[in-house]
């Protein structure tokens, strides 16, 4: 054999190889360029969401999944709205930081649509409210779900709150303390904020020491959480047959999506036997909580409006959107209070003012307690945790940012990713917009709000999070103050840096990770 010739050959079938694959990438690249309409771009070898641009971290070669945040003040410096070419791999996707373009994405009977893959981490279970499209089925389930959420449901997240921050400082020993030190109040918040969704959400009143799969050896519903949270990317790209292998990360989360079914499953089943016992009118005058909205929308004969898997994916989607989000923004604000102790000072002013004698907030304190929820809106705007808005055009179309700025032209196979990091950072809308300043939420003449997003698809527990937030937040300063602990010699920007900016991760939601706060009660 032509020892020779036979390598001679490999070699120019390689370069062949090499020719048409550059070819393939050049021409990808030149319609990419034309889905955006040759719109001002950046360019990276592969999109921020996915695999592998999401294996990396965010560095000048490669946008990770935290482009948007890390970026947030330097991105859009020059140009508010830009295209991200991934010239390797991935759909051309549009950044906005602009709210004009926002609106024409988010409005009504706009030509966008939900994304499947991007939301394909909360289609675990199903189809559900969050993942469905606008143009599909989704006002279904908008219908079905949509009457849950009203006064007497907000009345139940109230008396629910207040009733678990009790459980929660007895259970944690707080009752008997003057100083606690937490290495993560992130965990407390959360903890908190899925024990509301529970009771709340599904008629299941579970005390703080009692999570639900609290048996031991196994995994509670809030491990079962956090692991299935941090480990999403092993949930969307390890294949099913692969996750029953002995390796422990996915086995734990292997057990982590066992945990949330059965728990739902008993959710559903015991509901269902309650329900079964009723009559009709009885079923009217039951707690209207969002489960039994969705349990007899599935049961009512002959009227069965969703599915028994669509029934299942949206109990999973409630548990989810209705803890992660409000916890994080909880661990937020508290961070934040705890290095601008000024506004701490503002916000307990109210609070010794409105609950004199020490009694406790009821429901129709809520509006007087505007200055805490211009906290937690501030610190939602600082840490947006539900943190980018991404839709697809369906059909070609052109975008008008607000003033001097060209057109731009987007194609169906094109994302739009309205960054509402972007937006809240944004100093055009937001003066300074690194500091946290509460008063931008009362003094009048309030900004525009995109932290519970735009538009019919905005957050539909809007009002039960800011119910369960405020409440949390009146009864925490009225007994409580709170400091960061600090390193020695470590500054206050130097603790928001390390605890708050540097933790921030994006899963699903995105926020940072733990604060470690000092909690000292009040004299
Ligand atoms: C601080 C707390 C929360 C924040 C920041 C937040 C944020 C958001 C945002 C930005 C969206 C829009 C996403 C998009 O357009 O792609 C959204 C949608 C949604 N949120 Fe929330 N959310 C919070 C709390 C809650 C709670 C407590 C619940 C339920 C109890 C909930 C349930 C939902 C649902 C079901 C949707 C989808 C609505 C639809 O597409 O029709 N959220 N949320």
């Amino acid at each position: 054999m032509d020892l020779g010739f036979h390598i001679q050959d490999l070699r120019t079938q390689l370069l062949v190889g090499l020719g048409a694959l550059t070819a393939w990438l050049i021409l990808q690249f030149i319609l990419k360029l034309r889905a955006v309409g040759f719109t001002r771009s950046k360019f990276y070898p592969f999109q921020p969401f996915g695999l592998p641009g999401a294996l990396f971290p965010n560095t000048w070669w490669n946008a990770g999944v935290l482009y948007a945040w890390e970026g947030r003040n330097t991105i859009y410096k020059d140009h508010e709205t830009f295209a991200l070419i991934p010239y390797l791999m991935g759909p051309p996707l549009l950044f906005t930081s602009s709210l004009e373009v926002t609106r024409q994405v988010t409005a009504r009977k706009a030509p966008f649509d939900k994304n499947k893959k991007s939301v394909q981490g909360l289609r675990l279970f199903g189809e559900n409210l969050v993942t469905e499209k606008s143009y599909g089925e989704w006002s279904r389930h908008r219908r079905v779900v949509n009457p849950a959420f009203n006064q007497e449901l907000y009345h139940h997240v109230w008396d629910s709150s207040v009733r678990t921050f009790k459980d929660m400082t007895a259970s944690e020993g707080w009752d008997l303390k003057d100083t606690v030190e937490t290495k993560s109040i992130g965990d407390l918040v959360s903890k908190f904020a899925l024990l509301i969704i529970t009771d709340v959400g599904f008629g299941m009143p579970l005390s703080w020491n009692e999570p639900p799969g609290s048996e031991e050896g196994t995994m509670t519903l809030l491990e079962a959480f956090e692991v299935m949270t941090k480990n999403l990317l092993i949930t969307l790209v390890v294949p099913k047959w692969a996750m029953g292998l002995p390796l422990k990360e996915l086995q734990r989360t292997k057990q982590s999506h066992e945990k949330i079914m059965a728990v739902m499953r008993d959710f559903i089943q015991e509901r269902r036997a309650q329900l079964g016992s009723k009559t009709d009118v009885e079923r009217v005058n039951e707690s209207r909580t969002v489960f039994n909205l969705l349990i007899d929308a599935n049961d009512h004969e002959g009227k069965a409006v969703l599915s028994d898997q669509e029934l299942f994916s949206n109990v999973f989607v409630m548990l989810f959107a209705g803890h992660e989000t409000s916890g994080k923004t909880l661990a937020a604000t508290l961070g934040l209070l705890a290095i601008y102790p000024d506004e701490q000072e503002k916000a307990y002013t109210t609070v010794k003012e409105l609950l004199a004698g020490g009694r406790d907030p009821t429901f129709d304190d809520f509006d007087a307690l505007r200055p805490l929820q211009a906290c937690l809106m501030e610190a939602l705007r600082l840490f947006p945790t539900g943190s980018l808005i991404i839709r697809r055009p369906t059909e070609d179309t052109v975008l008008r940012p607000e003033g001097e700025q060209p057109p731009v032209f987007v194609s169906t196979k094109t994302l739009v990713i309205c960054d509402i990091t972007g937006i809240n950072y944004n100093p055009r809308y937001y003066p300074d917009p690194n500091v946290f300043v509460p008063s931008r939420w009362t003094n009048g003449n309030e900004p525009e709000y995109l932290s519970f997003g735009a538009g019919p698809r905005a957050c539909i527990g809007r009002r039960f999070a800011m119910y369960e937030m405020t409440c949390f937040l009146a009864l925490l300063l009225r007994d409580w103050k709170v400091e960061p602990i600090l390193r020695p010699g470590e500054s206050t920007d130097g603790w928001r840096k390390r605890v708050l900016d540097d933790t921030v991760t994006l899963t699903i939601t995105m926020g940072p990770d733990r604060v470690p706060l000092r909690i000292l009660r009040r004299t």
